[in-house]
């Protein structure tokens, strides 16, 4: 059932912004339903602001908003396992699946301290527009539990996941519902959780993706988030008569996405002045070398490892950001984490001259930060569009599984990049022919997708 219309007097503070009378009403009605679930109100919003040219011109799609602000279905369940001292703990796992209209669910898992309902929810909705706008035929899901791997043995997480997927199992499967990886979820975990899914379900299928190369994993699938970002700038400065040669490049992080964005800026021609870590940055003044980045990652290979025993070029402590560099700065893409990026990092890169801002992580930008951008020029590309190529490998993968194939990697990589130029293309086309910013043309291209599918289908 979609959320009954709400009264959007109650909802003010919410409704900022807002101006269309018939989206007040159903983002009310959603505040109503769920109004202590902060961040999944958030990301409703976000992405509803940027329908509103589509709702003056197609009234009738504001039905479709309606229905994908209600998941199809949501599971909470108990996952107790026993820890190394022999006693029983109980977390709490989720799966949310959104929106099956435009294929079976995907979407990954998140193993956090502090994963709510809410969290899963924001994730799983943010989720349905960015497989939507990779034109392939995915719905949408996200899942988790508040389980913190950060600790545990590896016993314990094993136990975890498998009691974890004994209820999973019930819900998932290839050609319904299929999890990936996301923070806490690694190729370790993904391999126990596919054991035991194996086991109960006593089929082997594409049930899972982010599995090892050994069984059912796809090449490139680690490198295909980061590698996608640069294939998304490549388009958009093309698209602009420029490209990447000697493009002066801050990436933050030095995990999955960074390295790997960082590895195809070099195959690119572009300097990458600065990675990160949550301790502090590494600046080279002209640029990492390819052995320098081999570096990083052999540094980070280690779970405890630090940018700190980086030898070749400068290292700032105290927790700074590499947006500060003192240099001529081209381009920006911030690759760690959510709200990495506010106002006052804003404005420094802006002061260097940063033309450019692609999002590796997720929301990494605080709305603050992507004001000042829009304020300035900046082509700020959201990671919705821009980040999608984690889940269009993931996809790639469950295609082989099906037909019991495995690709090479080259190939892999040139569906990965022609892919990411399709994003690109669908995010603009939206934004010229709704007058507004690429940001926006992401979510519009997407919200069309799986809302014409949405209606096509019976409003289901
Ligand atoms: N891995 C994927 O395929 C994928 C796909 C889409 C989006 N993302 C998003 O990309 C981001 C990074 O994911 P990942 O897979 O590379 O994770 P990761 O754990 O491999 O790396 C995260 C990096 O961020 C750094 N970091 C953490 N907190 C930080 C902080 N406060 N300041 C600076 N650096 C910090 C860590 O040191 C690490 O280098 C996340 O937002 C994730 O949701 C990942």
């Amino acid at each position: 059932m979609a959320p009954k219309k709400g009264d959007d007097t109650k909802h003010d503070e919410y409704l900022k912004g807002i101006k269309h009378d018939g989206l007040r009403a159903v983002l009310a009605g959603v505040a109503d339903r769920d109004p202590d679930q902060q961040e999944f109100l958030s990301a409703v919003h976000e992405v509803a602001k940027s329908l509103e040219p589509v709702f003056d011109k197609k009234p009738e799609l504001l039905k479709a908003l309606e229905v994908l602000c209600e998941p199809e279905r949501q599971i909470t369940f108990r996952v107790p396992w026993i820890d190394d001292k022999g006693e029983v703990q109980v977390n709490r796992g989720f799966r949310v699946q959104f929106s099956s209209a435009l294929g079976p669910y995907k979407g990954g898992l998140r193993f956090r301290e502090g994963v709510n309902l809410s969290i899963i929810k924001f994730l799983g909705f943010e989720q349905t527009f960015k497989n939507a706008i990779t034109s392939l035929p995915m719905g949408s899901a996200k899942g988790g539990s508040d389980f913190e791997p950060k600790g545990k043995s590896s016993s314990e997480v094993q136990r975890f996941c498998q009691s974890f997927m004994t209820e999973l199992h019930k819900y998932i499967g290839d050609r319904r519902d299929t999890p990936a990886g996301d923070i806490g979820v690694g190729p370790t975990e993904i391999g126990y959780l596919f054991g035991q899914y194996k086991r109960i379900a006593g089929v082997w299928n594409a049930a899972l993706t982010g599995k090892g190369l050994g069984f059912g994993g796809s090449f490139i699938r680690p490198e295909a988030t980061g590698y996608g970002v640069v294939f998304f700038a490549e388009a958009a400065l093309k698209d602009r008569d420029d490209d990447l040669k000697d493009k002066r490049c801050v990436v933050s992080g030095s995990g999955n996405v960074a390295s790997y964005c960082a590895m195809m800026l070099l195959r690119k021609g572009a300097k990458v002045l600065a990675l990160s870590d949550s301790k502090g940055y590494v600046y080279v003044e002209d640029g990492l070398t390819e052995d320098q980045l081999k570096q990083v990652l052999e540094i980070k290979s280690n779970h405890n490892g630090s940018l700190e025993d980086f030898d070749g070029g400068k290292y700032v402590g105290d927790r700074a950001k590499p947006w500060e560099i003192d240099t001529e700065v081209d381009m920006a893409f911030p690759c760690a984490t959510q709200n990495e990026v506010d106002e006052e990092d804003a404005k420094q890169l802006t002061q260097h001259g940063c033309k450019f801002l692609f999002e590796g992580a997720n929301m990494p930008c605080t709305s603050s930060a992507v004001e000042h951008f829009e304020k300035e020029g900046v082509l700020y590309a959201p990671g919705k569009a821009s980040n999608a190529g984690g889940v269009a490998v993931s996809w790639l993968e469950m295609v082989q599984n099906r037909s019991g194939l495995s690709w090479e990697e080259e190939e892999v990589e040139s569906k990965l990049e022609e892919i990411m130029k399709g994003v690109y293309e669908s995010a603009k086309s939206a934004a010229e022919e709704y007058d507004t910013n690429l940001a926006a043309g992401a979510n519009i291209a997407g919200f069309l997708k799986v809302a014409d599918a949405v209606m096509a289908e019976g409003a289901v």
